[in-house]
């Protein structure tokens, strides 16, 4: 058994706090509001990410860094993407030296344009043998429900990858370990923009050939930038890559894929941004991928076109018309 604590108490925090107590470790969740510790604590349910769902006894509650770190071997990060820096910056100090960092994101910093686990880096001084990242198709509320699924843990170093496999290996989470941190935290950004791609396709009433179409030629894209920066191209064919873009895609529970429907059918980001509590993490991360993938020179039109929609610049209908209008090319180019 081992000591985990959880920062973010939202659907995955909460969700893969399941999967580690099932797995049988001691967790402590941290939570920014009290009174989602309260009811954790006392009702054993956190009703604003995932009602209906009893968490086990071995789950508690605090609002205390302090109290969630003392001991902890594991750190899970589950915060927005966008929130990381500033959090982390508060609880670094009180992080025990030798813990190994896990995150649970899919974002891609704005303005530094970092991968999670380089800001963990940065902000806590961990090597990169303290870093891991869990990342696969993995919607919250199927986990908490213990429906099976698999996803991938990767860290640059082995031994600690596989540290993080038996930590969250329960009876319906089957994860395999990777060393490909880049593949896997750019697998996890990107497909959350192919799912806004998607979903506007979906509010605009087309179908399965848009939404396969969508989907494959967004794969392309994610493989041509990840492994521009560094990563396997083989990741993104696994858990981590066409894993999580086809759950994301085909999945009415994904917050990305709803987001991109309602900007199908003509709502504003700010509009449905105010409508929602929780974070659809593709709407800055298209802003960030495309900066990356401008300053690496490589070729980017989903991103783009989305980023565009995202900023109330187009239309998703004309999205859609002007990714078809492009100049032809071969596939694999
Ligand atoms: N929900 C899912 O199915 C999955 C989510 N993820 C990723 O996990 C990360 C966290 O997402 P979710 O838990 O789904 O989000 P959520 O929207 O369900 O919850 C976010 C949590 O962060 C807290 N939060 C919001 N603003 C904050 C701030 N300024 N400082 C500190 N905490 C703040 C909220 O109170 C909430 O507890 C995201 O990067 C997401 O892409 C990854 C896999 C699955
Ligand atoms: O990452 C996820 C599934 O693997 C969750 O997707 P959403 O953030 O779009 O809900």
């Amino acid at each position: 058994m081992s000591k985990v604590a959880v920062f973010g108490a939202g659907s995955w925090g909460t969700a893969f706090s399941i999967v580690l107590a099932d797995a049988g470790n001691d967790v402590t969740i941290w939570a920014r509001r009290e009174d989602v510790c309260a009811t954790i604590n006392d009702s054993r349910e956190n009703p604003d990410y995932l009602p209906g769902i009893e968490l086990p006894p071995v789950i508690t509650a605090t609002h205390d860094p302090e109290l969630a770190l003392a001991g902890a071997e594991f750190v899970v990060l589950a915060v927005p993407s966008q929130k990381l820096r500033e959090n982390l910056t508060q609880w670094a100090d009180l992080i025990p030296r030798d813990a190994v960092l896990v995150s649970l994101m899919k974002g891609v910093e704005l303005g530094t344009l970092k991968r999670m686990s380089e800001v963990i880096a940065e902000v806590t001084g961990a090597g990169p043998e303290r870093i891991g990242v869990v990342s696969g198709p993995n919607l919250a509320m199927e986990i908490a429900r213990r429906e099976p699924a698999a996803s991938v843990v990767a860290c640059a170093d082995d031994v600690v990858a596989k540290r993080l496999r038996d930590l969250c290996h329960s009876p319906a989470f089957r994860p395999y370990s990777s060393a490909d941190v880049v593949g896997c935290e750019l697998g996890g950004a990107y497909k959350n923009v192919i799912g806004l791609g998607v979903g506007m396709a979906v509010g605009l009433g087309f179908g399965d050939n848009t939404t396969a179409s969508v989907i494959t030629r967004g794969l392309a894209e994610t493989a041509r930038l990840a492994t521009a920066l560094g990563a396997d191209p083989m990741t993104l064919m696994g858990l981590a890559g066409l894993g999580d873009l086809v759950a994301t895609c085909s999945s009415p529970l994904s917050r990305n894929r709803s987001f991109g429907e309602k900007l199908g059918r003509g709502m504003t980001t700010e509009e449905i941004t105010a409508s929602t509590r929780m974070v659809a993490e593709g709407v800055k991360s298209c802003s960030s991928l495309l900066d990356l993938a401008n300053r690496a020179e490589v070729y980017a039109p989903i991103v783009d076109h989305v980023h565009a929609v995202v900023e109330g610049k187009m239309t998703a209908a004309d999205m859609l018309s002007s990714l078809i209008d492009r100049d032809t090319k071969s596939e694999r180019d």
